[in-house]
């Protein structure tokens, strides 16, 4: 079933309606005591709600608009501390938005301007890629090179692509130069899950490499930070009982090179948190994908930066391309849909060899079908057997748990009757059918969870995913990776922090983590407000052997042809303070 008609015509409301929200409502009413117009009140609870969305402000006013607006003595152009401030293209700001922008921009451009780059020796580099080829991994080197003289670097690229394996590779550059070794390396990711998964891979990468490289490089091997995973959050000394980071410019991050992972992640306010915090010469490695889902918080910082270095063909920018991980037909369904080609994706769906197939799944009978299916293939092992005695037990919940990874459904949605909390209850009772579990039982061997909040005390954190299994003395208990991806460890059920089925979890849940075979179901209403392509490309893209994709046709075309782009100012900033920048100037390595 995977020929579906893609050129439908989409009826997608790319605006949408505001919703009326208290937080606007009080906004407004907090601009009418003071003197504003009801024009301003109403775009200052505009303002509010999108921020709401992730817009740092609302798209420039017409003309006749903003003039009006310039009158006002709570709007300013940002020179000076007011309420609302208008800037020269007409967006309308809050105040702290505007100021966040502006910070980061100035802070960007200025570690963009800052680059004296550093050259190195070409045998030097073919030995950190033994047995390389430049046809692939042409672009990783050239990052490696990036990387020397540098205080700013963005390493962007699909999943799989080898971003870490590169990171890794950057870091032994600058440990060789001295300049890491001399200030410290810190490394980072805006979740925990995220900072752990980049410490093993540089861990487990670093040991594979010792059997290879010269011997001159052991002593820079020793030195990688593979022992902590550490949040932006910690990085920067977030302190809850104050509400404030204890690192600023006073008191700055103490490494030299500082590499954050998953930068796709971060929001304005904390990437402006993370460049006040920085030592003016650090060097800062953001690496990601920027075409994966925006932040949860306001801006799309990474998809901003990303965009306005590569239209100037800056240095500091390396996008990878190739993928070692993923097979070619699933690239070729993920270049599809990141270039939101519907022809391309008709192609890598029809020629991927029934890798990649779509299911027409336009109501709920089509998806109570398709769930039967999944939670069959599921249960047809039977529940997981009881674990050994003694030792050996942590090694085979470890099996058990690393087979979790086999196949993933993921939702667009969490609620309603396409989302992730329906498919669970969905795949659970058919799971309790399949296995006899009684209905009252609550945990089985076989449940598999997610958590859902930090509990730091019990060393959980939010996306942990945790796996039921009976001890051999017939306790249950859920198992989980330790924290740095070393061995497991079981808690009891009533043990856990807030936690979640994970049969089904939603795309967004998903964000840095693959998995062989997977599932991506997307609402079947076209104009549903969650379709984008960053969304669809997201899901997709966790996939590392197959893939299905359940959605009419008219769904899957909505969330190809919009992509989400956030409201604000920080790309055309940064394209404005670029152009005096002497980043134009080219490496003597570049090939360009
Ligand atoms: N130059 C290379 N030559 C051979 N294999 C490579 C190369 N670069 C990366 N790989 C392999 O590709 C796989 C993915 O690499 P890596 O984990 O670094 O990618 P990534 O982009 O960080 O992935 P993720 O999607 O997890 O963020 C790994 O198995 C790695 O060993």
């Amino acid at each position: 079933m995977s020929h579906v008609d893609f050129r439908l015509q989409p009826r997608v409301d790319i605006e949408g309606r505001l919703p009326e929200r208290a937080l606007g409502r009080a906004l407004a009413r907090w601009v009418l005591g003071h003197g504003g117009s009801e024009a301003l009140a109403a775009l200052a609870a505009r303002a509010a709600v999108a921020e709401l969305r992730g817009d740092t402000a609302l798209p420039p006013l017409p003309a006749d608009e903003a003039a009006a607006l310039r009158a006002e003595p709570l709007v300013g152009d940002g020179r000076v501390r007011t309420p609302f401030v208008l800037d020269a293209e007409g967006r309308f700001y809050l105040w702290r938005n505007h100021l966040h922008e502006g910070e980061v921009a100035a802070a960007l451009a200025a570690r963009l301007a800052d680059a004296t780059p550093l050259g190195m020796d070409e045998a030097e580099l073919a030995a950190l890629f033994p047995g390389g080829d430049p046809a692939t991994d042409g672009a990783q080197r050239q990052a490696v090179r990036a990387v020397g003289g540098r205080r700013l670097v963005v390493l962007t690229g699909g999943p799989g692509t080898g971003k870490t394996t590169t990171v890794l590779r950057m870091l032994l550059r600058l440990l060789r130069d001295g300049i890491a070794a001399r200030d410290g390396i810190a490394v980072a990711a805006p979740t925990g899950k995220a900072a752990q998964r980049l410490v093993q891979s540089l861990r487990e990468e670093g040991e594979r490499l010792r059997d290879v490289l010269p011997a001159a490089w052991a002593e820079h091997l020793d030195a990688l930070p593979t022992a902590h995973a550490l949040t932006v959050h910690r990085l920067l000394g977030w302190s809850p009982s104050r509400n404030r980071y204890s690192r600023d410019a006073e008191n700055p991050v103490d490494a030299g090179v500082v590499v954050i992972d998953e930068a796709s992640m971060l929001d304005l306010h904390q990437l402006r948190a993370l460049l006040a915090a920085l030592r003016p010469g650090a060097t800062l490695v953001l690496v990601g994908d920027a075409d994966q889902l925006d932040p949860v918080g306001a801006g799309s910082v990474l998809m901003d930066l990303v965009a306005v270095l590569e239209a100037r063909e800056s240095p500091a920018l390396v996008r990878l391309r190739h993928s070692f991980r993923a097979v070619a037909p699933l690239v070729a369904l993920n270049e599809a849909v990141r270039g939101g080609d519907p022809d391309a994706l008709q192609a890598a769906l029809a020629g991927s060899e029934g890798l990649a197939r779509s299911f027409a799944v336009e109501d709920a009978g089509a998806l109570a079908r398709r769930l039967r299916h999944w939670s069959d293939a599921l249960a047809a092992d039977g529940p997981p057997a009881p674990l050994p005695a003694g030792d050996e037990a942590g090694a085979v919940a470890a099996t058990a748990l690393g087979g979790l990874a086999a196949r993933q459904l993921l939702c667009a949605l969490r609620d309603g009757p396409f989302g992730a909390e329906a498919a669970n209850e969905a795949i659970e009772c058919r799971l309790r059918q399949a296995w006899g579990v009684p209905a009252d039982l609550a945990w089985y061997p076989g449940r598999v969870v997610m958590v859902t909040r930090n509990d730091y005390g019990a060393r959980l954190f939010n996306g942990d995913v945790g796996l039921c299994l009976r001890d051999a003395d017939g306790r249950l208990r859920v198992w989980f990776a330790a924290a740095g991806g070393e061995g497991v460890r079981a808690l009891p059920p009533a043990a856990l922090p807030a936690h979640a089925p994970a049969f089904a979890i939603t795309i967004h849940k998903a964000q840095g983590s693959e998995y062989g075979h997977v599932a991506v179901l997307l609402p079947p209403d076209p104009e549903h407000r969650i379709l984008s392509r960053q969304l669809l490309y997201t899901g997709l893209s966790r996939a590392k052997r197959s893939v299905e994709l359940w959605a009419p046709a008219s769904s899957t075309l909505a969330a190809l042809v919009r992509r989400m782009a956030r409201a604000g100012g920080l790309a055309a900033r940064l394209a404005a303070l670029a152009i005096h920048s002497p980043d134009a100037n080219r490496d003597p390595h570049d090939p360009a």
